[in-house]
Parts: structure tokens; sequence; C-alpha cells
């Protein structure tokens, strides 16, 4: 990997329990954030030493005292990773928060992207860690940018419904809830509050790096929003939340037309279906039973196999994800590596 450049730190002074507590004079944007998030303590704040976490885990150790650890993970990536330890090292210091660091693999399989791997593994480690500390719950830092170029990324991909549901304002990972209370919080009103008030935080470098699609819009696209449609944050954060109550909705069809039709699905019976409810039904039973998800190429040409089925010799075997779809007898089947 080539050398990355030195991680920036802004601003330059570190923080004593003085600059850290001199942010409690004027609110921290994301201490109104917190008061609408139904997180509950002791928690955790996922603490990468960047701003949003920064200015996250101010407001959480002012609203929950002697309640809140931060949990940096080491991901052993950039030569700069230690230089970000040693940042959050001050700050938990200068706050009194215990700081827990833990070091992952996140070398990637084949097939998966680095930055999907990275955010595996740190998922993996912030659950294990919280269930080994006793946290009632982890807060990440996402804000209202990340949830808009998350939104312009399923685009960029054409993806469906899930895509386009972007960021799920609370989940459960093995057994931990987390929260992303700062989705409806700019990232410039974070950043321009940490600056203020003089509290240092890491500027990732790789956070500008072009070749990455999320930093190209980041850089291009959002300012060019932002001057034609001012509101572009809360609006596509509507758009995304119509998407995921909509997608709420077909995963409760396709549960009770899975139910109907049966596991395997009874090929006459997925047949008496509409085309569109026949995919909605078939890519739950494939990811639901098979962990597959079908490519949409593979999902039509499924479809068609299905509609053309209509005799007792017609045979079905279909590529899908890493597995095959196969007719056996008057059902489907899926054979496919052992889950
Ligand atoms: N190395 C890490 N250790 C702990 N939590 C992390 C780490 N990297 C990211 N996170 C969590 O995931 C959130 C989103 O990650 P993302 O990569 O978008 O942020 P970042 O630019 O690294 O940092 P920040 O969001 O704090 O500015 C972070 O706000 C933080 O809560």
């Amino acid at each position: 990997m080539a050398a990355l450049p030195t991680p920036k730190l802004t601003p330059n002074k570190l923080p004593g329990v003085s600059a850290a507590s001199a942010g409690l004079n004027r609110p921290n944007p994301a201490l109104a954030a917190l008061d609408r998030t139904p997180a509950f303590s002791p928690l955790g704040v996922a603490y990468s030493g960047g701003a949003d976490s920064t200015a996250l885990l101010l407001a959480a150790a002012q609203r929950w005292p002697g309640q809140v650890s931060a949990i940096h993970i080491h991901h052993g990536l950039q030569t700069a990773a230690d230089d970000f330890v040693r940042v959050c090292e001050t700050t938990c210091a200068g706050l009194h928060v215990p700081l827990h660091v833990v070091h992952v693999d996140a070398s990637h399989a084949a097939g998966e992207s680095p930055e999907d791997a990275a955010r595996r593994a740190r998922y993996t480690a912030l659950a294990g860690a919280a269930a080994q500390l006793g946290l009632a719950c982890v807060l990440l830092g996402q804000h209202a940018d990340d949830q808009v170029e998350t939104l312009l990324l399923a685009l960029s991909r054409g993806a469906g419904l899930p895509g386009l549901s972007a960021m799920a304002a609370q989940f459960e990972r093995g057994g931990v809830m987390f929260y992303r209370p700062l989705l409806t919080t700019p990232a410039a009103s974070l950043r321009n509050w940490l600056l203020q008030e003089q509290v240092p935080f890491v500027d990732d470098p790789t956070n500008t790096d072009e070749r990455y699609t999320r930093n190209r819009i980041r850089a291009r696209l959002l300012p060019a929003l932002q001057d034609a449609f001012p509101q572009f944050r809360e609006t596509f954060a509507r758009s995304a939340q119509h998407a995921a109550q909509a997608q709420t909705v077909l995963q409760e069809v396709a549960r009770e037309d899975l139910a109907r039709i049966g596991a395997p699905p009874v090929i006459k019976a997925l047949q008496a279906l509409s085309r569109a409810r026949q995919a909605n039904v078939l890519r739950h039973w494939l990811l639901e039973a098979h962990q597959a998800t079908p490519s949409t190429a593979q999902l039509d040409q499924l479809l068609d196999q299905v509609a053309a089925c209509t005799t007792r010799g017609h045979q079905i075997h279909l590529k899908v994800a890493l597995g095959h779809v196969t007719r056996a007898g008057a059902a489907l089947g899926f054979s496919g590596p052992a889950i």
C-alpha cells in the first residue's frame, strides 16, 4: 500500500480538561441530537478521533457523566493509525472517559472491497467490545451529509429500496444496539463547533482521496446540491425514510407470500403471483434461506424461467450469487456453498 500522508490534527491545540470543557460553554449541536435519541447508559461511543465522533463523544460525556466509554478500532491499515490512537488517548484523558482500543484484522476477502472489509471488522469489534464491557448500546457519528452520500452512492449503483433506505437510525448487531443520533445534523455544524471551541480532532487523509466515489460525491456533488437545493439534507433524508418504510412493507408481503407458496417455493403457486411480487418473494427467499442476493439480470432470468416452466420436463439451472437455483420436482431448489 502506498504511504499515506500524515493525518492533520485540527486545531493544533491538544485538550486538557479545560479545553474540552470549554466546549460546554456553547451548545454542542450533537447534544441536541442526543436528546432526540432513545439511547440509554452505560454506553459506548465509537470514537475514530475524527470530527463527528469527537463532537458526539463530548456531547455523550456531558449528557451521561461517568457512564460513557470510548471505543476506538485500530484497523492497522494506515501508517497513521497510531497517531489516531494518540489523539484519542489525549482527548479521553481530558474528558476522564475510559478509552478502549481494539486491534482488528481488516484484510479483505476475495471479491470484497477494502472499505467493506474494514466496516465489517469495525462493527464486529465494536459489538464485541460493547458486550465485553457490559454497555447497553453504542453510538455512531454518521451525520446528515454522510446520509446523503450514502443515498447518492446507492443511486449510483442502481440500488433497490434497501440501498435507497440509506443508513438506519438504529440497528442491532451481535446482540448490541447501535444508534446514529447525528443523522439529521449537518457535518459543517459539528466541525465549526469543534473549531470554535478549539477541540482537537483528526482529519483522516483518506477522506479527501478522490479515487473513492464517496469522497468525489462529498467534494463535488454536495456543494452543487447546496447551491441548487439548500434543503437537500432534509428532503433526501425524507426520501430515504419513505424508501425504508416501503421496504418494510415489501418484507412483510414477502414473508406472507413465502408462507403461502412454500419454502422452497412451489412453482405453480409462484406463477399465480404477479411478476413484481414473484421478484419480491424470490429475493426474500434467497436472502433469508440462502444468504444469496441475485443481481437484477439473474433475477430477470429466473423470472423468465419460472414463467416458461409449464411442462414436467422443463429444467431450471441458473447461477445466482455463489450458487444455483434449480428445479426440484414441483418446487425450486437452491444449491450453493454451505452456510
Ligand atoms: N476507527 C474507528 N474506531 C471507532 N469508531 C469508528 C472508527 N471509524 C469510524 N468509526 C465510527 O463510525 C462512524 C462513521 O465512520 P466514518 O468513516 O464515516 O467516520 P470518520 O471520518 O472516520 O470519523 P468521524 O465520523 O468521527 O469524523 C464514526 O463517526 C465513528 O462513530
